[in-house]
């Protein structure tokens, strides 16, 4: 059975022959784990080079969880990885597929179409650099996403210049449009910061433990303490359909353009040294130690926030009004670069039985049941030619359509 579906995955059938036109990975193709014909454990494996990579899900008083193990084919030895991202939880069975970008689809048996395309990476940009910051295997899951979603933006800028100023004009002003990245912080709050709302307030060691579960898409010290955005905080915004703004430091930034998260980045200068160093002193929030260690960190900001290739555009924070609106006109031309594609939820209510790969970096699902429970046999063709972000947050940018067989 297991070699059955090995034989699958590389095109080839059970008779040697090269399989036609697509290759099948029947979700009926769950293997249960040998010697437990009882067990309500499942697995599926797929060869990506020299390697296994064996998804299995296991039960246990109604709970389900899924792992990921590697064989690997040239030392004969299994290894353990690393696992990022957030992963598929409460599996019936599923199914594997190999897509040709270092992804592995993984569909949920059973589950409605918004809520079963998972992808497991495992030869990403992403996981070949966390392979090596971390010296093990790596995988990283990331939930697959349909339609596209607004682009986040990225504004960075020396303390005092005024993000904050811009960012809570542009919300007030477009509260449906815009949605903040609440990010978390080990600082003290600021007397009217509210926890939640401006930071998460957190300790410094529950703060660490986040970041070493992977749990954060960038984190830095700045002035002293650390400052980091979940990938929560950024796909919830998203996912909620609104376009989500980070105000992250210059490092930050650098780790946000590193990552597969696709943003717009923006960065605010000062009309001077002097006027920016005003603006810190009146805003009064700071300690005059605190004020100097901001202006020092300020000159080398500047610096880097002029240095090519990491901002897409800079606004000079003069006179306030005039760089709003040059903040609107830019991301309003941003905007409509894009086309956002909403498929209608009548195509989402279907149960995925089954997954063929087609030309085009097509798959078609076949969908045993509607949303009523009623068994009605329908097709969905899922596009994954234009696929956008990916782990540690979602694959966005899927696409798709109900397939009418006549
Ligand atoms: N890298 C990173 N920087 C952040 C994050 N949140 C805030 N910052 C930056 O940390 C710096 C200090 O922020 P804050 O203490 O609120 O003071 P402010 O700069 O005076 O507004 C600013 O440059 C923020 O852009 C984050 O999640 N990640
Ligand atoms: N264009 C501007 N001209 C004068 N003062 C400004 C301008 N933009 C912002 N400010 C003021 O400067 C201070 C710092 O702005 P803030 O938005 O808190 O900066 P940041 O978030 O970048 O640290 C605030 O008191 C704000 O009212």
């Amino acid at each position: 059975m297991k070699c059955l579906l090995m034989l699958d995955l590389l095109g080839i059938d059970d008779q040697g022959e090269e399989a036609p036109e697509y290759l099948l990975n029947s979700l009926d193709g769950h293997l249960p784990i040998a010697g437990d014909s009882e067990s309500k454990d499942y697995q599926t494996s797929t060869i990506v080079d020299d390697k296994t990579y064996v998804v299995e899900i296991s039960e246990d008083g109604g709970e389900s969880w899924i792992n990921v193990k590697i064989f690997d084919n040239l030392t004969r030895s299994w290894l353990i990885p690393t696992v990022l991202g957030m992963k598929p939880v409460q599996l019936k069975g599923h199914s594997t597929l190999l897509l040709n970008n270092g992804r592995i689809l993984v569909v949920k048996k059973d589950y409605p179409l918004d809520d079963c395309i998972w992808f497991l990476e495992v030869d990403t940009p992403f996981v070949k650099e966390q392979k090596k910051i971390l010296g093990t295997e790596v995988v990283a899951w990331s939930k697959g996403v349909i339609g596209s979603s607004p682009k986040p933006i990225v504004i960075s800028g020396p303390s005092g210049v005024g993000k904050g100023t811009l960012i809570n004009k542009l919300m007030k002003e477009f509260p449906s449009k815009y949605g903040f990245s609440v990010s978390h912080t080990t600082r003290a709050p600021r007397e009217k910061e509210l926890n939640g709302v401006h930071y998460h307030f957190t300790e410094r060691s529950v703060m660490e433990k986040d970041i070493r579960d992977g749990k954060f898409l960038e984190f830095a010290s700045v002035h002293g303490n650390l400052y980091g955005t979940s990938i929560e905080a950024v796909e919830a915004v998203t996912d909620s359909g609104k376009r989500c703004i980070l105000d992250i430091d210059v490092q930050g930034a650098r780790s946000v353009r590193a990552s597969s998260l696709d943003a717009i980045f923006i960065f605010i200068c000062p009309p001077s040294f002097e006027e920016l160093e005003e603006r810190l002193r009146a805003r009064g929030t700071e300690t005059e130690e605190q004020v100097q260690k901001r202006l020092r960190n300020a000159r080398a900001e500047l610096d880097e926030g002029r240095s090519p290739g990491l901002f897409d555009h800079i606004l000079v924070n003069d006179d306030l009004e005039t760089c709003y609106e040059n903040l609107k006109k830019l991301l309003a031309s941003d905007e409509n670069a894009g086309t956002l594609y909403q498929p209608t939820t009548e195509n989402m209510k279907v149960h995925v039985s089954h997954m063929e790969y087609r030309a085009d970096e097509k798959i078609l699902l076949h969908c045993g049941t509607n949303g009523t429970g009623v068994k009605v046999p329908s097709f969905f063709m899922l596009d994954t030619s234009s696929l956008k972000g990916g782990a540690p947050g979602r694959t966005r940018g899927l696409n798709g359509y109900t397939v009418v067989i006549r």
